[in-house]
Parts: structure tokens; sequence; C-alpha cells
């Protein structure tokens, strides 16, 4: 699940043919022939085996992008558009890089609408659509680019045939008219290391070498047990997955919990890739996730070192820019009928992240 960019230059063709042989397998996995009827998975809902247990699937689309000019899709600004919704913490985690590493103005981005509308009149897939004007819901926008209605579109304009869900986010190239990528992981790994000669931040490097097997490592525990995991115990469709999947996320927690009582952050004192991975999940925690997906064993805000290492997070600037939390509590709450089938969104705990922490104070 781990992107395996190196952000040294001298990387850059091993990691170029990586990428093309990837693109090709999954291009060839994607396209179907039309004699050759494919189900389409409408959802994440879907995505359940026959175990009950939740089984997502990877990421279609895996190009990079590089620094070199000569590359087949070049770290230029104003090319590219990353299309997210507000809602995804795969997607926030790609607007945090954007932020950090201050390539906003470089890279445009808009969000979909938060609630998973119908995306075509001839089928009943249930996914992200676009607003059709700008205010029609604050925070979302139309697609700029493509006139798309719904991401699912966005898709079949890069792949005809696509088969596969049509997630966000997307990395997309104007020019070429084509979605580089759609995997987050790999996505934070570019606007880290590729983008510098067009960052406001180029000196920021979240996945710095001397701490590349301890991020690799604290993500390994993280994606797994609470960034998939949470959604593994809210999707589970049977007792016992669930039930597994809530001790694995649990432990994870108390792990994190003791390594954030000893250092600021989940690699030491500095802020890296592993933080921001982590604490996208953590924020979307008290006010979903533990209502909706049944992670209620214990609270966010009952672990003092997580609940303030995520104030700590959410206060660096630029990053409250990426939490809506209005899109993030009626995309959960009203997108998955068979969880909650009234789309009832409850009114707490509406958490203030931005109260003091005590991170500073213990840390620095
Ligand atoms: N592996 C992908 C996962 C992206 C993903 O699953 N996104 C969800 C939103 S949080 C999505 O778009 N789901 C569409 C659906 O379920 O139909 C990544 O990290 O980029």
């Amino acid at each position: 699940m781990l992107g395996l960019v190196p952000s040294s230059s001298s990387s850059h063709l091993l990691c170029r043919s990586l990428a093309a042989a990837r693109t090709l397998s999954v291009a060839a996995a994607g396209s179907s022939s039309s004699s050759s009827p494919v189900k389409m998975a409408r959802s994440a809902l879907d995505e359940v085996t026959d175990t009950g247990a939740f089984d997502r699937t990877p990421s279609t689309f895996r190009s990079f992008v590089f620094r070199d000019a000569s590359a087949r899709f070049p770290a230029v600004a104003g090319r590219y558009h990353l299309y997210v919704s507000y809602a995804c913490p795969w997607a926030s985690r790609c607007l945090a890089y954007l932020k950090l590493k201050g390539l906003d103005h470089a890279i445009s981005f808009s969000s979909v609408k938060p609630i998973f509308e119908r995306t075509r009149e001839s089928d009943d897939h249930l996914g992200w659509v676009f607003p059709a004007t700008a205010d029609e819901v604050p925070g979302a926008g139309p697609d700029p680019f493509n006139g798309a209605k719904s991401v699912r579109d966005l898709y079949e304009i890069a792949s005809t045939n696509y088969t596969g869900k049509p997630t966000v986010p997307v990395l997309w190239d104007k020019q070429l008219k084509t979605v580089v990528n759609n995997e987050s992981s790999e996505i934070i790994r570019m606007l880290n290391a590729e983008f510098n000669d067009i960052a406001e931040n180029p000196g920021l490097d979240l996945n710095p070498a001397h701490l590349q097997v301890s991020i690799d490592e604290v993500n390994g525990l993280v994606y797994d047990a609470i960034n998939n995991g949470v959604y593994k115990c809210g999707f589970a469709k049977k007792q016992g997955p669930y039930d597994e999947a809530v001790t694995t996320l649990y432990e994870a927690l108390d792990k994190c919990e003791e390594i954030l009582g000893k250092q600021r952050y989940m690699c030491g004192n500095q802020l890296t890739e592993a933080d921001v991975r982590l604490f996208v999940t953590l924020i979307r925690f008290d006010e979903v996730y533990a209502v909706h997906f049944k992670c209620n064993k214990k609270l966010l805000r009952e672990y003092p070192n997580l609940f303030n290492y995520t104030k700590d997070i959410y206060q660096i600037p630029g990053i409250n820019s990426t939490v809506n939390m209005e899109h993030i509590r009626k995309h959960y709450y009203g997108s998955h009928p068979s969880i909650n089938p009234y789309g009832i969104i409850p009114q707490g705990p509406n958490i203030d992240y931005n109260a003091p922490h005590d991170r500073e104070r213990l840390f620095l």
C-alpha cells in the first residue's frame, strides 16, 4: 500500500519504469472487452467479501509526475488539478500537502458535493457528483475543465470502459485530459518531492531520508489498523470481522498514544508524512467514526496524547482549511443508507480543535 517513490533525482529512471509497468498492467486490468461484462463496484460498501469483511480494492491509475521536464508528466505549474472531496480522508491528505508545501497556487483543486448521488440516469450507481453551480453547496465546485457531472465521468474520459470504483482523490492532467494517479499515498510523495521548483515551501521535506524507515513502519501500523481499520469496522457485515477490526484498531491507537507520550510526532520531534496520514483519520474519529462506524470503545478525546496531537496538527497554518466538518458529517451519515437508512446526522460532539493543546510545552 505504501508508495515506493524515492525522493532523490537519481532514482527517477527506476521510478519511471516501475510506474510505466504498473500503469500498463492496471490499464489492462481496468479495460473490459465488450464481450465480457464486468461488474462495476458501486461503492466501498460493495467491497465486502463472503466472510463479511471489508476488502478495499487497489487504486487503478498509478503514473507519476516527475521534476524532470522531459517526463511524460512533468511538474509544471498550472498543468494539474486535484479533484477531492473534503469528506474523504485520502483526498484530504493530498490537500494537506498542497497547503503545507505551498502548492495550492500551482496545482488547482476543487471539491465534489458531500453526499453520494446517482451518477447516471441509465443505472443506479451512487457516487461523487459535482454541483451544477458554484453556489449550490458551500465548499463544492462544478468541474472547471471537463464539464463532468460526476467523478465517474472523469474516469471514463481518462479510460473508456473504466469499470473500477470512481474514487477521489484524482490527480488530473489538464493537458492530456487524463488521470495521472488516484492513489493518495503516491500523490503525497509526488507533492513532497517532485514539485519543489514551483513550491512556496520547497524546503519542507515530510519524507526525509533519515526517517524513511520509521515513517514506513508507522504507516504500516496506521494504514491497516487505523486509516483503513475504521472502514473495516464500519463496513463489516458480520460480527466476527467487526470484532477483529475493532481489536486491531484499538491496539494500534493504544500504541500511538504510547508513542505520543514520549515525543511530539509519530517519528520524533518533526512533522512527517506519518503524522499527516494519521491526522486525517483522527480528526474524523469522534465526529463520525465513533458513531457511524461503531468505533466507540474509546473516544479520541479520552486519549490525552492523541487528542492534543490532533489539535496540534489542526493548528498548523493551512491545515484547518483542509478540514470541512460540514462535508465530513454530511458525507458519511448521508451516503451509506445500509448503515444509516434515514440519513440522520447526530448533533454532537462539535469539538473545538482550535482549543489549546499541550504538545509544545511537552516536547520543544
Ligand atoms: N486508495 C485510495 C482510496 C480512495 C478512496 O477510497 N476514496 C473514497 C472516498 S473516502 C471514494 O472515493 N469512494 C468512492 C466510492 O466508494 O464509491 C487512495 O488512498 O487514494
